[in-house]
């Protein structure tokens, strides 16, 4: 369970966040919704201790995620970058096996191959593009590659930071879809940011919406649909008209 409290951070006079409550249950796909600038990928920086937080504290499993090895609690985490952050000069299953071919999850090479490999299978790509390079990928192969090594190392907590962006719907689907089964196949906890509609539907247990530097509303997808909150409601539904300010 990953716990945000009171989580401030200002940026010179740009406030932020401004007391980030929120938890992040064990097991249970978590989705951050929110405008453009409002902040979630601030926010997911300040988890993975990329961005240092002015107040508030985060614990993972009741730690202080400031306390203790970082690279052992790094190590916890899988990560699916937006755009899929693909390292041009590594071939396919390089990439996927980036992790497990350094640091402490270092693997023997023929054994982290075969790991890649079968991640490959996993997401729907067969062992010939392993020895491609990312260049020569579809945007949705490029978005799959990114999966597999997202989940190369078996993590406990998945981040994914915009999974659908660039993709025609057809392909968001298949990686919503993807995204849904591992979760739950894996049993990981994860937390995506998103503000595709589509993509909160097909992956959230719990969703959050972050506005004005708090979160605005927080529970079950389940229940999403019939919060009274306007602001929550304007956001759904894409409305022009309503309380968000869309002057930006
Ligand atoms: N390192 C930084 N230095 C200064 N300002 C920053 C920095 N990182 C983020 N910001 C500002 O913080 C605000 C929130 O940015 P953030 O990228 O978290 O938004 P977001 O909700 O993820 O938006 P989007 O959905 O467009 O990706 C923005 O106004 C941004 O300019």
């Amino acid at each position: 369970m990953i716990t945000l409290e009171a989580l401030t951070k200002s940026f010179g006079s740009k406030h932020v966040l401004r007391g980030v409550d929120l938890v992040v249950p064990t097991g249970q796909s978590t989705v951050i919704i929110g405008g453009s600038g409002t902040g979630k990928s601030v926010l997911l920086k300040c988890i993975l201790g990329l961005i240092e937080p002015d107040s508030g504290t985060i614990t993972l499993d009741g730690v202080d995620v400031h306390e203790g090895d970082r690279d052992a609690f790094l190590a916890r985490f899988g990560m699916l970058f937006q755009g899929g952050a693909l390292f041009d000069s590594l071939s396919v299953w390089e990439n996927v096996a980036f992790r497990l071919l350094r640091g402490s999850l270092k693997r023997p090479k023929p054994e982290a191959r075969e790991i890649a490999i079968e991640k490959l299978r996993r997401v729907g790509l067969s062992p010939d593009v392993a020895d491609l390079f990312p260049a020569e990928l579809s945007g949705g192969m490029q978005k799959r590659v990114g999966l597999a090594r997202a989940i190369a190392a078996e993590p406990e907590i998945i981040f994914f930071d915009e999974p659908t962006t660039g993709l025609d719907p057809i392909m968001a689907g298949v990686i919503n879809e993807l995204i849904r089964e591992i979760v739950t196949e894996m049993g990981a906890t994860a937390m995506t940011i998103t503000h595709d509609m589509t993509s909160v539907r097909a992956i959230a247990d719990r969703v959050a919406m972050l506005h004005a530097g708090k979160i605005r509303w927080e529970g079950p997808i389940a229940e999403m649909d019939a919060t009274p909150d306007a602001y929550v409601q304007q956001f759904i539904h894409g409305r022009a008209e309503g309380p968000i300010e869309t002057l930006r």
